[in-house]
């Protein structure tokens, strides 16, 4: 007998319910550090401004004055990215910002790269098992009253590119909250009371996410708020995995044996298509170099590698048709197809062109975007 939707719903919902709080690598982490660095830039060799914090200040406050000059004298405006472009909308965005290249980040009474190093490690272990990460400084960023960054998603600007970090240095500020959408995750009033805990205490305060998760910040109500931002690139190391321990939990043999049940009972099924295949919807997003199974992240790579035991995965792109009444219908979109969709949804191109690629993939009464698969 065949699957009914409603049950295949289920058991794939309890599922990826059990991988996630299980088994999936984590999609954000966060910590802090005794450790503050100074920020000093340079332009042509000669030292422009220096951020330092002042230790003999209570919480090792970076001092208001300092702060303002360099965000008034010494910082673009921020820009960000639309597609492959980058402009400047203060609706979106407001902040100033000092780029990695002329900035250096030392700290006085330690190594700042060992506090860099350490985190990705910790990323490494937790969000990202068998791959090597490593982290390049990116800029530094500087809110000043009202400025703020509405909810977005980091663009990766390269395949080995997959996390965000943040480090929010102890500055004296209000509002300019962070806040990420990640479901039930993250826990935005918890993570915004420890940030300030934290920085009113000296320290700083770091967070990685997947780059794909989208996060805002709220705007800051008084004072400067201080962020070095990086980007984290991982590279596979470890071929195998960890061992899975076996029997598998309840809610993933289910989905196995549901599965064999699947592809037994539509064997001989006229419509191949449907014969040979179950869908699963990736949760992230991926980029046109970044499909297949070494670039999945959080819950898609733990699904993938808990199927790819048992069974044969692709990862293919389809057009999903909803209606109100009826189960999805899923067509195939043919791999050369399917790349000129992904690069539609990353690159910067004009409507025109946007319509001629999704045209025929869009029914007569509804306009839709096929998702990733
Ligand atoms: O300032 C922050 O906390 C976030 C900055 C951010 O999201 C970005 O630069 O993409
Ligand atoms: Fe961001």
């Amino acid at each position: 007998m065949q699957v009914s939707p409603e049950k295949a719903g289920r058991v794939v919902d309890a599922a990826l319910g059990y991988l996630k709080q299980h088994e999936a690598p984590r999609p954000l982490i966060s910590g802090t550090s005794d450790l503050v660095p100074s920020l000093i830039s340079r332009r042509n060799a000669s030292v422009q401004r220096s951020l330092r914090p002042n230790f003999k200040l209570r919480g090792a406050g970076f001092s208001a004055a300092d702060l303002q000059n360099v965000y008034g004298r010494h910082a673009n405006e921020s820009p960000f990215g639309v597609k492959d472009k980058t402009i400047v909308d203060p609706d979106v965005r407001i902040s100033r910002e000092v780029p990695a290249e002329q900035v250096n980040v030392n700290a006085q009474s330690g190594r700042w790269e060992n506090v860099v190093d350490g985190i990705c490690r910790a990323v490494e272990e937790e969000m990202t098992p068998g791959y090597r990460v490593t982290a390049e400084f990116y800029k530094a960023l500087i809110y000043a009253q009202s400025d703020h960054f509405r909810i977005h998603r980091d663009t990766q600007r390269n395949k080995e590119m997959f996390t965000s970090l943040l480090v929010f240095l102890p500055t004296e500020y209000s509002g300019g909250d962070f806040l990420l959408y990640d479901g039930d995750e993250f826990d935005g009033e918890r993570f915004n009371n420890e940030t300030r805990a934290a920085l009113e205490s000296g320290q700083c305060r770091w967070v990685a996410f997947l780059a794909d998760i989208p996060h805002r910040v709220m705007p800051v109500e008084s004072g400067h708020r201080l962020v070095l931002a990086y980007n984290l690139r991982r590279e596979r190391v470890a071929v195998e995995p960890k061992a899975r321990p076996s029997p598998l939990a309840t809610p993933l043999q289910d989905l196995v044996d549901m599965l064999k049940e699947h592809f037994q009972s539509t064997q001989e099924d006229k419509d191949k298509l449907r014969a040979r295949r179950f869908v699963f919807q990736l949760e992230h997003y991926y980029t046109p170099s970044t499909v297949g199974p070494d670039f999945l992240k959080g819950t898609d790579a733990a699904l993938c590698y808990l199927l790819t035991e048992l069974f044969n995965v692709s990862f293919e792109m389809l057009n999903e048709g909803i209606s109100y009444d009826d189960p999805a219908s899923y067509s195939l979109i043919d791999n050369e197809k399917a790349m000129e969709v992904l690069r539609i949804g990353t690159a910067n191109v004009t409507d025109e062109e946007k319509k001629a690629t999704l045209k025929e993939f869009w029914d007569d009464e509804f306009l839709k975007q096929p998702g990733n698969t």
